[in-house]
């Protein structure tokens, strides 16, 4: 399968409302891809269901070269496959230092790999220093996460996600309550991020979208509305209707 993830014939209700209605789109490797629509149109559902907290009524969900189903397999397991999620919300040990929390999360590594071969704990150490690199808090190590901003906590998180190599990065608002310097960091490190793995982004802010420059993907009543370049996606007058225009 050349494709890292395929979403196919995916529906799921709540109560008799159906929240993903038929839903199918893919996603490559290493590409970066935002989610658009308006509220309730589904978005967070559906990292549900890939995530495996949400079971969908049918369709599947196919994952990797050997097109492995995830409907079915639980949250743990998903996760250990290469999925990483970051919520809206960020959620670091607030009494540990940014150095501290990037070790708990380069240490949980549990892949057979990892518990095979002995790691020196230089080379975690190493780990630590160059993720904090890539989210820009070099310079913030010995501080306490709870003193961070907003902004840097959100970078933190990103950065314990990274520590355990996703193959696919789940993000779901991250611009919200950032200011424009932090957004624009932001945008920095998930670019960086989806060079080597795919980072799919649900968001409403379309200047930090747009400076995502990728592919978008908008969901109207749970399923794919337009597709293509957030140029292209922003003219069609079905999203502007629905979502833009409002
Ligand atoms: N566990 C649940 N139980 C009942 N209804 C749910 C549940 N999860 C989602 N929904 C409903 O499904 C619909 C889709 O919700 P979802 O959160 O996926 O939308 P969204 O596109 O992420 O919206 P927003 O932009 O507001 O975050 C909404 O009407 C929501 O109320």
């Amino acid at each position: 399968m050349s494709q890292l993830l395929e979403v196919s014939g995916i529906s799921v209700s709540f109560d008799g409302f159906k929240a993903i209605n038929n839903l199918s789109f893919s996603i490559g490797h290493a590409e970066m891809r935002a989610i658009i629509g308006p509220n309730g149109a589904g978005k967070t559902t559906f990292m549900d269901i890939v995530t495996g907290k949400t079971k969908p009524d049918e369709g599947s969900v196919l994952w990797g070269d050997l097109s492995r189903n995830l409907i079915g397999m639980n949250e743990a397991k998903i996760a250990r496959i290469g999925i990483g999620r970051k919520f809206q919300r960020p959620t670091v040990f607030e009494d540990q230092s940014v150095f501290d929390n990037l070790m708990i999360a380069v240490r949980n590594d549990r892949s057979p790999l990892a518990v095979l071969f002995f790691r020196p704990k230089t080379k975690d150490n190493d780990k630590v220093h160059e993720l904090a690199s890539t989210i820009g808090l070099s310079q913030e190590l010995m501080r306490k996460s709870g003193e961070l901003s907003h902004g840097q906590k959100q970078w933190l998180e990103i950065g314990m996600l990274l520590a355990q190599d996703p193959k696919l990065l789940l993000v779901d608002e991250p611009a919200a309550g950032m200011t424009l310097g932090e957004r624009e960091h932001t945008t920095d490190i998930l670019k960086e991020a989806a060079k080597t793995r795919a980072v799919v982004v649900i968001e409403h802010d379309m200047e930090f979208i747009r400076r995502l420059d990728c592919k978008v993907t908008v969901l109207h009543e749970g399923s794919v509305l337009a597709e293509g370049a957030l140029d292209h996606v922003t003219k069609n007058q079905d999203v502007i209707d629905v979502y833009l225009g409002r």
